[in-house]
C-alpha cells in the first residue's frame, strides 16, 4: 500500500463521535473553510451521527483509494425520504438499487461517452452563440443568461427541443424544478429528516419539519417535468416531427425490444428528467465563477484572448477544431473547475459492507462525503490554492504542471456520467464569450478572492449564485455579426 502522508488513525469506534449530523456540526462552525477540514482533522474525518457514521475524505489519495480502488463496497446511496417526497428517488443520482444504477449507467454510457460527445458539439456551439447574443441583448440578467445557455444545452440533447425564448415550456419547466428542488435537498434542515425519517409523517408544525414541507411543494414541478416532455416526444413521434434526442433513441428502442434488459417507460423518464437538475446548474454554477474570475483577473483574460486571436483570428467564431490549439483556455476551464467546484461536497456515497482502511473501521451503512473543495485546496498539490491561476497547470517555467482536479466530477460507479458534456459545454462557451467580449468589475474594486465569492460554496452541499455583474464589453463588431 503506497505511504499515507496522514499518521494512521486508530481503529473504530469512531474518532471524534460528535452527535448531531455533519451539515450542522459544520454549519455551526462558520470559520472552517473546507481546507481548514483536512488541516484540523487530517485526510479522512469518521464522525458519528444518531449511530450512523459519517466520513469525510479531505484527501484526494484516500479518496481515490476508497471510492474508485473499491468502488464496489462505496458505490451505495442514502435513501432519502425527501428525496422520495419531491419524487427523485428513482432518478440516477439518488438510485441505491445495484441493479436499476447498472441499467442507468449503461445507458447513459452509450449517449454521454468520450465518442459521442462529438454528435453534441453543434448543438452547443449553436448555444453558445446565443449565450453572447443573449449577453449582448440582455446584459443585466447574466446569470439568467448562463442558466439558459445550460439548460438549452440539455433540454435540446435530451428531447430534441430548440429553446428561443425565455417564456419556452420546457425552459420554464427546467427553471421551476431547479429552484424548487435543489434549495430542499441542499437546505442545512435537509439531514435531519435523512436521519430521522420518521419525520416526515409528523404534522408541520413539529420541529425539524420545514423541509418534509418544502418537498411537498416542489413536487409538482418535478412530476411535470417527468410527464410533459414524455408525452409531447412521443406525440411528435406519432407525427413523424420529433427531432434526434436521448428520449427518442431509448423510445424506439423500447418499442423496437431493443432496450436494454430491464429497461422501462419509468427509467427513461427518471434518467432524463435527473439529466436536467443535476447537468443545467453545476454547468451555470462553473460558467458564473468563469465570468467573475476574469473580471477579477484581467491578466489571464488577456492571455487567453492573445491565445484566441492568434489561433482563431478576428473574422470568425471559435469552434471545437480549434480546442487543441487554445492550451491556455484549457487551463482557464480547469482551474475554474477546481477554483469554485460546483458540488463541493460532492454527493455522498454510502458504504454496503464493512470495510478496514488504515486500521479503521469504516462501517457498512457510513455516509462517505469527498471533499471536493478541500481537496482543490490541498497546499501540498497546489501553489496559493485560493488564488485563481490557470497557469499552475502549465509546465515551467509558467507554472509547476500541477495536477487537473479530477475529483470535480466525484469517483469510482458514481463518477459524473455527464463529464465529457460538462467539458465541452463549459469550454465553448468559455471560449466563445472571451473572443467576444471584455469583461471587467461591476463590484467593488476592493474584493477579496480569497474571501467567499460571490458564488456561495455551502459547506452543506451545492454552490449557489450569488448575484453579482460584470461588465461585458464587446470587443469587435465583426464578430458580433458573425452571432445567429
Ligand atoms: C460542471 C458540471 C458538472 C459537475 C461539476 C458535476 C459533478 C458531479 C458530481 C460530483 C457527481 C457525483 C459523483 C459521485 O457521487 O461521486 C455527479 C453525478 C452526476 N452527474 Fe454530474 N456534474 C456536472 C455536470 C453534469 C451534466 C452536464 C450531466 C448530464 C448530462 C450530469 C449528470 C450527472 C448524473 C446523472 C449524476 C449521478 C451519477 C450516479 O449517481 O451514478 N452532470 N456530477
Amino acid at each position: 500500500q503506497r505511504p499515507s502522508k496522514h499518521p494512521p488513525l486508530p481503529p473504530g469506534p469512531p474518532r471524534d463521535p460528535i452527535v448531531g449530523h455533519l451539515r450542522l456540526i459544520l454549519a455551526d462552525d462558520k470559520e472552517l473553510l473546507f481546507q481548514d477540514l483536512g488541516k484540523k482533522y487530517g485526510g479522512i474525518i469518521h464522525l458519528s451521527s444518531l449511530g450512523r457514521s459519517v466520513i469525510v475524505l479531505n484527501d484526494l489519495e484516500m479518496a481515490t483509494d476508497l471510492l474508485d480502488g473499491r468502488a464496489s463496497k462505496y458505490s451505495g446511496r442514502l435513501k432519502s425520504p425527501l428525496c422520495d417526497i419531491v419524487g427523485l428517488l428513482h432518478t440516477t443520482t439518488f438510485l441505491n438499487d445495484e441493479k436499476d444504477h447498472q441499467l442507468h449507467r449503461r445507458v447513459l454510457q452509450k449517449h454521454f461517452n468520450l465518442g459521442m460527445a462529438s454528435s453534441h458539439r453543434p448543438i452547443q456551439v449553436r448555444a453558445a452563440r446565443m449565450l453572447a447574443q443573449n449577453l449582448i441583448s440582455a446584459p443585466s440578467s447574466q446569470l439568467e443568461v448562463l442558466k439558459r445557455f445550460a439548460i438549452a444545452v440539455l433540454v435540446q440533447i435530451s428531447y430534441g427541443h430548440v429553446i428561443e425564448t425565455d417564456d419556452d415550456p420546457y425552459f420554464t419547466m427546467v427553471y421551476d424544478v431547479i429552484h424548487h428542488v435543489l434549495p430542499v435537498l441542499s437546505h442545512p434542515k435537509s439531514s435531519a429528516v435523512d436521519l430521522i425519517p420518521l419525520l416526515r409523517y409528523l404534522p408541520s408544525w413539529f420541529p425539524g419539519t420545514y423541509c418534509v414541507e418544502l418537498a411537498r411543494s416542489a413536487r409538482p414541478f418535478v412530476d411535470q417535468l417527468y410527464q410533459y416532455p414524455i408525452t409531447d416526444v412521443i406525440g411528435q413521434m406519432e407525427q413523424g416531427t420529433a427531432k434526434p434526442s436521448f428520449l427518442v433513441t431509448q423510445l424506439e428502442a423500447l418499442q423496437r425490444g431493443e432496450a436494454d434488459h430491464g429497461m422501462s417507460m419509468e427509467h427513461i423518464q427518471a434518467i432524463s428528467t435527473i439529466l436536467q437538475i443535476v447537468g443545467a446548474e453545476t454547468t451555470a454554477v462553473s460558467l458564473s465563477a468563469f465570468v467573475f474570475a476574469m473580471a477579477l483577473h484581467p491578466e489571464c483574460q488577456k492571455k487567453a484572448q492573445e491565445e484566441i486571436d492568434k489561433v482563431v483570428g478576428a473574422h470568425r467564431l471559435p469552434d471545437f477544431s480549434d480546442r487543441l490549439s487554445l492550451p491556455y483556455l484549457e487551463c482557464i476551464l480547469q482551474e475554474t473547475l477546481r477554483w469554485c467546484p460546483a458540488t463541493p461536497l460532492g454527493v455522498p456515497h454510502l458504504s454496503l459492507e464493512d470495510d478496514i482502511y488504515n486500521g479503521m473501521l469504516i462501517p457498512k451503512g457510513s455516509i462517505v462525503i469527498a471533499n471536493v473543495r478541500g481537496m482543490g485546496l490541498d497546499e501540498s498539490i497546489y501553489t496559493d490554492p485560493l488564488i485563481f491561476n490557470p497557469d499552475r497547470f502549465l509546465r515551467g517555467p509558467s507554472g509547476r504542471g500541477e495536477p487537473h482536479l479530477s475529483a470535480s466530477f466525484g469517483f469510482g460507479r458514481r463518477i459524473c456520467p455527464g463529464r465529457f458534456l460538462a467539458h465541452d459545454s463549459i469550454w465553448i462557451a468559455v471560449t466563445t464569450v472571451l473572443a467576444v467580449f471584455s469583461i471587467s468589475k461591476e463590484f467593488e474594486d476592493d474584493w477579496d478572492e480569497t474571501l467567499p465569492t460571490p458564488i456561495k460554496q455551502k459547506l452543506d452541499g451545492n454552490s449557489t449564485l450569488l448575484p453579482y455583474r460584470c461588465h461585458l464589453q464587446p470587443r469587435n463588431g465583426a464578430l458580433q455579426s458573425l452571432l445567429e
